[in-house]
Order: structure tokens, then C-alpha cells, then sequence
């Protein structure tokens, strides 16, 4: 069954514009535990934008709580600037993303070329893995890159899914859904585990779920936040869950 992961980036972003903890970044890890996700995912950038060093923290204190034995902390960061390491080495979470984002990117907007960076991800792989539970590789639909990053050690691989975001809806959608099916085949076969997430939503979120129902994990901020602005955050995460659990066994 495809899990959900919920990335508070964003709440952590309104909660920036004031000095005051409005709203609550622990208050959102908790309802949307409550209301079913699998897991927390935050992307503490080096400028801080959003996630700060202590929501990092913070997040940890409330999955160590008994009542969320049993969810997931994800963490995603470029380990090759700021403070990623450090964070991730002192929390040890259940899942280290790793993303090659530049510092100053406006957003995520690619996969690793891991064909390029192979000696360096072998070797922050394999020290990341004696401080998480996985190491997630963010990727293009690319089967080639995918395959690699099964042999630099990767447990996982994130599909960059904002091209089948952008896609959604025109002439090029299934042409490009068959892209991802074809990157999932090869991450399947190279026995890693698949998970996909960036500018998913409810419109196009079940689509890619019945076309990849092996898929473990989608962790989704953006549109969910946006979402609960219109139905409450509980509301908005148990409808991506319902989601979730039609589109697969
Ligand atoms: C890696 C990815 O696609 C997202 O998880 C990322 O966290 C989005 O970053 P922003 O929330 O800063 O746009
Ligand atoms: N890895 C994707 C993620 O955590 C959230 O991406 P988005 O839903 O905010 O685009």
C-alpha cells in the first residue's frame, strides 16, 4: 500500500513571516499523524527559508512520543552543503532524502545525475547509513541514473514527479506517465524501494498510483497545505490518504 508522508515545509514557512510560533510546525506533525500519514518529512534548506534547525528537532521530540510508535521521520537535504549532515547524524532519522539542490534553489527541480557523482554518493551513503533507517536517492524518470543509484548504495529512489505534474492534463500526460512507469520498472527490478513526491495533488495524485500501485511512499506538501486552507489540515491529509488506499491493495 502507498504510504503517506507529510512535508510541513510550508507551515514552517507561514510561521516565519511573524516572530511567534503561529501556526504550530509540532501542531501539523501532529495532526497529520493523527489523522493517518505514515510519516513527517521536512526539507531544512541551508538559508532556512522554512524548516529551521529546531523544527528539526522538534519534529524528533514528538515521533519519539508513544503515541506515533511505529511512523517514520524523513529527512531531505543536499548532504553535500549546510548543515544536512550534522542534522541527520545527530537525529537519525527513519529516511535521509538526498536531494542536489543547489543553496539558493527556488525549489526542487531535479534528480541526481548520480553517473556524475558516483565516488562521492558511495561514500555519504554509506556513512548516512550507520546513522538512518534508509537512504533515499531523489531521481529523474530516468532508468539509467536509477540503476545506479542501486549500485552507489541507495535502500530507495524518490521519483521527481514535477514533470508528470506539469504534464497532468494535456495531450503529453500519458507519454510522460509511461516515462515514470518505465523508470519504476527499473527501479523494481534493480530491488529498490520506490517513492515519488513533488507538486503531487488530488487531482493527480490517483492516477499515478494506479499506474504504479507498487509504490511505497508519496510525501506531499504543497497542495496538501493548500488544501487545508480550504478543508483543515486533518481534513486535507485524510483525503490524500483516501487516495492512497483506493489506488492500491
Ligand atoms: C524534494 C522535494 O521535491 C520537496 O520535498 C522539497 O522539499 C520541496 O521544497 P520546498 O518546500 O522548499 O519547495
Ligand atoms: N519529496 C516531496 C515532498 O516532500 C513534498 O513536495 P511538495 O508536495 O511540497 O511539492
Amino acid at each position: 500500500m502507498t504510504k503517506l508522508s507529510v512535508n510541513v515545509n510550508k507551515v514552517a514557512h507561514l510561521r516565519n513571516t511573524r516572530h511567534m510560533e503561529v501556526p504550530s510546525v509540532t501542531w501539523a506533525a501532529r495532526t497529520a499523524l493523527d489523522a493517518g500519514a505514515v510519516g513527517v518529512t521536512v526539507h531544512p534548506r541551508p538559508d532556512e527559508r522554512h524548516i529551521r534547525e529546531y523544527d528539526v528537532y522538534a519534529i524528533q521530540e514528538v515521533l519519539k512520543e508513544t503515541a506515533y510508535a511505529g511512523r517514520e521521520y524523513n529527512i531531505e537535504g543536499n548532504p553535500f552543503e549546510g548543515k544536512y549532515i550534522e542534522l541527520v547524524t545527530t537525529v537519525k532519522p527513519d529516511q535521509c532524502t538526498l536531494v542536489p539542490d543547489d543553496p539558493g534553489a527556488f525549489t526542487s527541480n531535479a534528480g541526481w545525475k548520480v553517473s556524475e557523482n558516483r565516488e562521492r554518493l558511495i561514500e555519504v551513503i554509506g556513512d548516512l547509513k550507520k546513522h538512518c533507517g534508509r537512504v533515499s536517492l531523489f531521481m529523474d524518470a530516468d532508468p539509467d541514473e536509477i540503476r545506479l543509484a542501486k549500485e552507489v548504495g541507495a535502500d530507495r529512489v524518490e521519483l521527481y514527479t514535477e514533470p508528470y505534474a506539469d504534464a497532468w492534463g494535456t495531450d503529453e500526460q500519458d507519454n510522460v506517465l509511461r516515462r515514470f512507469i518505465e523508470a519504476s520498472k527499473a527501479a523494481q527490478k534493480a530491488g529498490l524501494g520506490l517513492n515519488a513526491g513533488h507538486d503531487l495533488n488530488l487531482d493527480n495524485l490517483g492516477y499515478l498510483i494506479q499506474h504504479i500501485p507498487w509504490l511505497d511512499e508519496v510525501s506531499i506538501g504543497h497542495a496538501l497545505i493548500a488544501d487545508a486552507l480550504q478543508t483543515g489540515l486533518k481534513e486535507s491529509v485524510k483525503a490524500y490518504l483516501n487516495i492512497c488506499n483506493r489506488f492500491t491493495g
